[in-house]
């Protein structure tokens, strides 16, 4: 592939800073990939001095790909691509004496974050999530700030800030003293660090020669800083980014940073590209035209040379259940019809609760799908207890699922009883669940382990017992007789995390239930035959590596930055969820503009809105008004479907249903042949 000349121009320009300031899909990141083969290649920097900064684990990856690729793997050998979090936790590694940490340090996560912060702030503040919550962002924000609980404390203003000022310091000294780090401290520590310690900063200048940064506009203060000490004077970068595509505020991000750069940085060369690669004109011009909507710094233009393409489409649901059906089954007419692979699909939404009910549909239509970021209903632990005791249920040698459950919920029964079954069970090759019945076991266990052991697989006996006539009845006796639901309250961080497990759960047997049962088209499986899809589902999860596998994508708008699909849906375009109705309650429709940009420009050739009349929200049933960004875009360039008659749910189940199930019918055919 040929770079056009702004890209070649920003590509060879080494002697100085270098920002790249364009539109989505204007080859950005490409240049970086290029520019880190132009250094080793063309201007004999060694790859170990060339470190390259990407927003998300996926990305770097991918770039470490495609230089790989480009260079062959030994003269790649030692680069440094990463996240700026994964560059900073290499620092504190190397420099933990200086930092003045043991070597041993661990690293805590939000889960972690808030049960300490529950536990240090009782006597200061009420047990209220949201202030929690807000707690949590505050003392975030000010270490993004580089701002330490002293200084916190100077700049509270309100009482509610003094008193949070204050637990940040608690907070502080805790995570000090059991040597452990927080996600923000990732970035602060070794900023902070650098800033402090001159012999330090002139180790890693002289370690990272020339530093690239992607997605430049979401930088926040910390890591602007930490750009500014590793290149120091030398100034020897590239950065790119999109004031347009900046949807991190949240985060502390600061757009401003683009240009702060051009006052840091007097020499700075700014390239500007103005060729859109990635989508056809149609979808460019509503980008375009829909981003204008907001105040500009920067003027830019975007063109595409990629044809017209076809119009966008908006497609009405009745509610949430029938958006994710229409979804699946335009998505399994369209992969039919077009001969094209899963994953040149994607479906985006504004927030992860967005993604149960496209999970349920795609899974029920054996359509492959992958999650990226948030976790996956079937990886749940708590779904993952589960299946193991429908596997149980249906198949008694299956050991690895007999060795999650029997210690959950906790029965006492312990390693050394387990050790001694598993010897006893190999011996006469028996499983462990059938093992468990021999009489002879005495020999070898006695006392409390055992009478534990047989206690709960006489009890599960007695459940399989029943699965074979009434399946539905005997798993409901199983979630009930083990008490779980006790046993979620026991284990999770907190009783709204377990109310959350707990329904996931419910979810599960509501799935299953139905399943069994059948309906008009789809055959009632069998127990076993639902476990098995369910198991599928689990495994291709855990089977999934980090090469490209042929699965529709899932993710959230946030998670999507920076890639790309021939086929886009981005789901519930309703106001209130995009934009959210935090931000309309904030006056924040800038930044929601921005993450609608972020959606509509991840598409290359097909992308289509989806919207409900129905929703619910928070429990309630609410009647949303389609998102003003679908209102904003050029009216020529988008077919509205039209409004069909509304009919009720019973029919509307039947056709929906029908015409997925017909396509299926079709496409099984269709592979058989
Ligand atoms: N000179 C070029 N000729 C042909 N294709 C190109 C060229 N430059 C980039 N592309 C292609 O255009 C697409 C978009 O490029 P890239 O992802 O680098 O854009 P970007 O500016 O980083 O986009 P985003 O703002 O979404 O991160 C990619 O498929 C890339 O391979
Ligand atoms: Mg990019």
């Amino acid at each position: 592939m040929r770079l056009n000349p702004g890209q070649q121009r920003a590509v060879e320009f080494v002697t100085g800073p270098c920002l790249v300031l364009a539109g989505a899909g204007s080859g950005k990141t490409r240049v970086i990939t290029n520019k880190i083969a132009h250094l080793i290649r063309e201007c004999g920097y060694q790859a170990r001095h060339i470190a390259a900064v990407t927003f998300t684990n996926k990305a770097s990856r991918e770039m470490k790909e495609r230089v790989a690729q480009t260079l062959g793997r030994k003269e790649a050998r030692g680069l440094m691509i990463s996240t700026f979090h994964t560059l900073g936790l290499e620092i504190i590694k190397r420099e933990y004496k200086a930092l003045g940490m043991k070597s041993t340090f661990s690293l805590f996560d939000d889960q972690d974050q808030l049960a300490l912060l529950k536990e240090l702030t009782k006597q200061w503040l009420e047990e209220d999530k949201t202030l929690l919550q807000q707690l949590i962002s505050t003392i975030s924000n000010w270490k993004n700030d580089l701002v330490d609980p002293q200084g916190a404390a100077g700049i509270a203003k309100s009482q509610r800030d003094q008193i949070f000022a204050h637990c940040y310091g608690l907070y502080d000294q805790h995570l000090k003293s059991c040597n452990v780090l927080d996600f923000d401290d990732l970035i602060l520590l070794p900023t902070l660090l650098l800033q402090r310690n001159q012999e330090v900063r002139e180790r890693w200048q002289q370690r990272i020669r020339y530093l690239l940064v992607d997605e430049y506009q979401d930088t926040n203060t910390s890591q602007y800083e930490l750009v500014k000490l590793l290149v120091g004077a030398r100034a020897r970068f590239t950065v790119v980014g999109d004031d347009d595509q900046s949807i991190y505020s949240w985060r502390g991000a600061r757009p401003q940073n683009l240009v702060l750069l051009k006052e840091d940085f007097p020499a700075l060369e700014v390239v500007k590209l103005e060729q859109n690669y990635r989508s056809t004109q149609r979808i460019l011009k509503s980008a375009n035209i829909l981003i204008a909507n907001n105040p500009h710094v920067f003027e830019k233009r975007l063109f595409s040379e990629l044809g017209q393409g076809s119009e966008l489409k908006v497609l009405s649901a009745n509610n949430e259940d029938h958006e994710a059906e229409r979804v699946a089954g335009e998505l399994i007419a369209h992969h039919f019809i077009n001969k094209t692979q899963y994953k040149d699909y994607a479906i985006l939404y504004r927030g992860n609760h967005q993604s149960r009910v496209f999970e349920k549909l795609l899974m029920q239509n054996r359509i492959p799908y992958r999650i990226s970021g948030g976790t996956s209903f079937f990886s749940r632990p708590e779904i993952k207890d589960l299946l193991a005791y429908l596997r149980v249920l249906t198949n008694q040698e299956d050991d690895s699922a007999f060795l999650r459950i029997v210690n959950t919920p906790r029965r006492e029964i312990g390693p050394a009883t387990l050790q001694k079954l598993g010897e006893w069970a190999n011996l006469r090759n028996k499983s462990l669940f059938n093992a468990s019945f021999d009489m002879g076991l005495q020999q070898t266990l006695s006392g409390r382990g055992l009478e534990h052991l047989q206690r709960f697989t006489q009890w599960l006996n007695e459940i399989v017992q029943l699965t074979e006539r009434e399946p539905v009845n005997a798993v409901r006796d199983l979630i009930r007789g083990i008490d779980y639901e006790s046993w979620l309250f026991e284990t999770s961080p907190s009783p709204k995390a377990a109310e959350m497990r707990m329904k996931n759960v419910n979810t599960l047997f509501q799935w299953m239930t139905e399943m069994l049962e059948g309906d008009e088209l789809n055959e009632p499986m069998t127990l076993a035959q639902v476990v098995t899809r369910f198991t599928l589902r689990d495994m291709m999860e855990r089977g999934e590596s980090d090469e490209e596998q042929d699965q529709v994508q899932l993710m959230t708008l946030h998670a999507s930055k920076g890639l790309e699909f021939p086929y886009v849906y981005l789901v519930g375009m309703e106001e209130g969820l995009l934009p959210h109705q935090s931000s309309i309650d904030e006056n924040n429709i800038e930044e929601e503009r921005r993450l609608a940009y972020v959606g509509i420009t991840r598409a290359q050739k097909e992308l289509t809105f989806t919207l409900c009349r129905e929703r619910r929200q928070y429990g309630e049933l609410v009647r949303p008004e389609p998102s003003r960004f679908l209102l904003e875009l050029p009216q020529d360039d988008v077919v509205w479907e039209r409004e069909k008659r509304v009919v009720s749910a019973e029919q509307r189940m039947k056709t929906g249903q029908t015409r997925v199930a017909g396509l299926r019918a079709m496409l099984e055919n269709a592979k058989k042949g």
